[in-house]
């Protein structure tokens, strides 16, 4: 890309800081000392607070304010930094309902979140709300007709909380950590980054984030080692840096040289939390699914019917795959694929906690999904030397991608770590028998989950679905919280989009005319989402945009975008955007940043 000059112009955004009131009728000596205490409970208060700000490449900055508006994205990068307010809980109706599920979970949610302040959350899920009576205000059935599948649990935030009025003893967590903890989740050691000196167990800790921050070199670190001992003054690493990033505090399970023996476990029990969510993990298991609302409504809007073959092409954990196969009362196919091993075993892991049958998980390359001739034949070399075990319930696989499943084939096929396939359908080595002898001895290793064989798709004819759904993977500049998005750039933004593009070919080519196909991400990036709409739209003309059941998304964005460079990217034209549905992380929704597009196919003869 060329530097220099900048097609947009930058708009400098500066934090304001409230000054204390002063009074006229107070002595000067009064005035003096009132000043330097509210000065110190100010930059005290101001110190142990959270309130983040997301900092932004700044050509992405610029970037995103010709899209939105410089207001409007503020807001977005404002929203991004903290949680839902609320956790999104999907029912497996194969074997419960909602009103189960709420009586189930009553007392449990009950007893954690009662007294907090949920007014301002109330406001926020309005539009989702069912007029309840106060006794179950916490949780509350969707009111989105069709969706009354999905559960809300009122959480609360931002929540004032007191540190004290010295300084107090602390840990620094890394920044992955202090996003789990806003979602609801623990302290655990791994992501303890420091500890203030002579923390025994059952102290009390002010909990705060390392951010990582960019070095000389143009890197990113959180510049923090491991085990580093707080003074608790401005001598302590990132001191300045942490101010206004503390996410609640907590009890210390262990002394501060058990948090840096041990590899696992609690680290901190957090007692008061700036954003209060309720934690479901282990809870109800195989009755319910957290997901986020948009994941939900983007299977939703496929709309599979009993008895259709689905694809979802990059489905892992499996969520969508779930959700698609629960409307589908699990009566069909849904083909579940994913380039990870590890990843296809967690989609295997979750159907069966749902206990679905009809979903086949794969290891496949969506670069990759269409079966190619020479594949044919390759497939069937292979199915007399190699195939142990083939899915027999799946005869268009079966014939025209026989599945390799023994062990030692599936790991000589994994991923370099590039992306890219290792001598896939080449014979093993001497070298490779050997190593996979080893690993069967040894056990799998730390890069294996429970050393899970899986079935690797060599693709599937063209035409052979009836919905295929491309999740893709993505920015995920839509996930929240999110404390940190320094490492993004236009560059790396634009080799997103043009994966997308040429996994979306490969959809298209499988969908069978008269199918329908649902393009979805979790980023707020125009160039992932309309502008990927566009190029489908231009370059398919047999592809049209389709409407989408349920609605409540906003409207997509129209327009277009030139870069310096001269790469232009053309959104979507008018009278195309109320067809798909981008959910605005700081609209009254307050859900995740997210897009899904419908699309309806024609005769592909046209
Ligand atoms: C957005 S996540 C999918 C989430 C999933 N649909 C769900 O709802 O649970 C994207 C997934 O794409 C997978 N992926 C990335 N590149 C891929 C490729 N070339 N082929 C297949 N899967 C890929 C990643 O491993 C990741 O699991």
């Amino acid at each position: 890309m060329k530097k220099g000059r900048d097609l947009f112009f930058f708009t400098t955004c500066r934090t304001l800081h409230k000054t204390p009131n002063s009074s006229n009728s107070i002595t000067a000596t009064a005035f003096h000392e009132t000043m330097q205490s509210s000065d110190h409970n100010s930059s005290h208060s101001q110190r142990y607070s959270f309130n983040p700000t997301l900092n932004w490449n700044p050509q992405l900055h610029n970037y995103f304010i010709n899209a939105y508006g410089s207001d409007h994205f503020s807001r977005i990068s404002s929203a991004l930094t903290r949680p839902s307010r609320y956790s999104c809980i999907r029912v497996n109706t194969l074997c419960s309902t909602s009103d189960a599920v709420i009586e189930k979970l009553r007392s449990t949610v009950k007893e954690k979140l009662n007294g907090s302040d949920c007014e301002d959350v109330d406001d926020a899920v309005n539009p989702l709300k069912e007029d309840l009576d106060s006794d179950s205000s916490l949780l509350f059935k969707c009111k989105i007709p069709g969706l009354d599948y999905v559960v809300f649990v009122w959480g609360s935030g931002p929540h004032h909380v007191d540190y004290g009025n010295v300084a107090p003893k602390e840990v620094i967590v890394s920044r992955k950590c202090a996003e789990a903890v806003l979602r609801g989740a623990q302290v655990y050691v791994p992501g303890i980054m420091a500890c203030s000196a002579h923390v025994e167990k059952g102290d009390t800790v002010a909990v705060s984030v390392a951010i990582e921050q960019q070095g000389s070199d143009g890197g990113w670190s959180s510049g923090m080692t491991r085990g580093i001992v707080l003074q608790g003054s401005e001598t302590d690493p990132y001191y300045l840096e942490r101010n206004g990033l503390y996410i609640g505090q907590g009890t210390a399970m262990l002394s501060r040289a058990g948090m840096f023996r041990v590899t696992e476990g609690l680290g901190v029990d957090m007692k008061d939390r700036v954003y209060e969510l309720h934690s479901f993990h282990n809870v109800l298991e195989g009755e319910i699914f957290l997901q986020n609302l948009p994941s939900i409504i983007a299977a939703h809007a496929l709309d599979p019917q009993m008895g259709e073959r689905i694809l979802d092409m990059c489905a892992a954990p499996g969520g969508k795959t779930t959700a698609i196969a629960i409307l589908m009362k699990d009566k069909g196919e849904v083909i579940a694929t994913d380039r990870s091993h590890n990843k296809v075993l967690d989609i295997e892991k979750l159907a069966a906690e749902l206990g679905l049958s009809c979903i086949k998980a794969f290891k496949l390359d969506a670069l990759k999904s269409v079966s190619q001739r020479n594949d044919i034949d390759t497939c069937h070399n292979n199915a007399t030397n190699d195939v142990k075990n083939q899915v027999s319930s799946n005869l268009q696989v079966e014939r025209m991608s026989p599945l390799v499943t023994e062990s030692f084939k599936t790991e000589t096929l994994e991923e370099n770590g590039k992306g890219e396939k290792a001598r896939e359908g080449a014979y093993p080595s001497k070298a490779e028998i050997r190593k996979s002898m080893r690993r069967a001895r040894n056990g799998p290793g730390r890069n294996q989950s429970g050393g899970g064989r899986v079935d690797i798709s060599k693709g599937f004819e063209p035409d052979s679905f009836d919905r295929v759904l491309l999740d893709a993977p993505c920015s995920a500049l839509g996930l929240r919280p999110r404390l940190f998005a320094g490492e993004d750039t236009i560059e790396s933004l634009r080799s997103h989009a043009k994966y997308q593009r040429r996994m979306f070919d490969q959809a298209v080519q499988l969908v069978r005319p008269g199918g329908v196909i649902v393009y979805s991400t979790c980023t707020i990036n125009p160039g992932e989402n309309e502008a990927l709409v566009r190029y489908a739209l231009d370059k398919y003309k047999y592809l049209s945009l389709a409407p989408q059941h349920p609605k409540i998304g906003g409207p997509g964005l129209v327009g277009s975008c030139e870069f310096p460079d001269g790469y232009a990217e053309e959104w979507l034209r008018p009278g195309e955007e109320d067809l798909v549905q981008r959910f605005d992380p700081s609209s009254p929704l307050d859900t995740i940043g997210f897009f899904i597009a419908k699309f309806a196919v024609g005769s592909k003869d046209t």
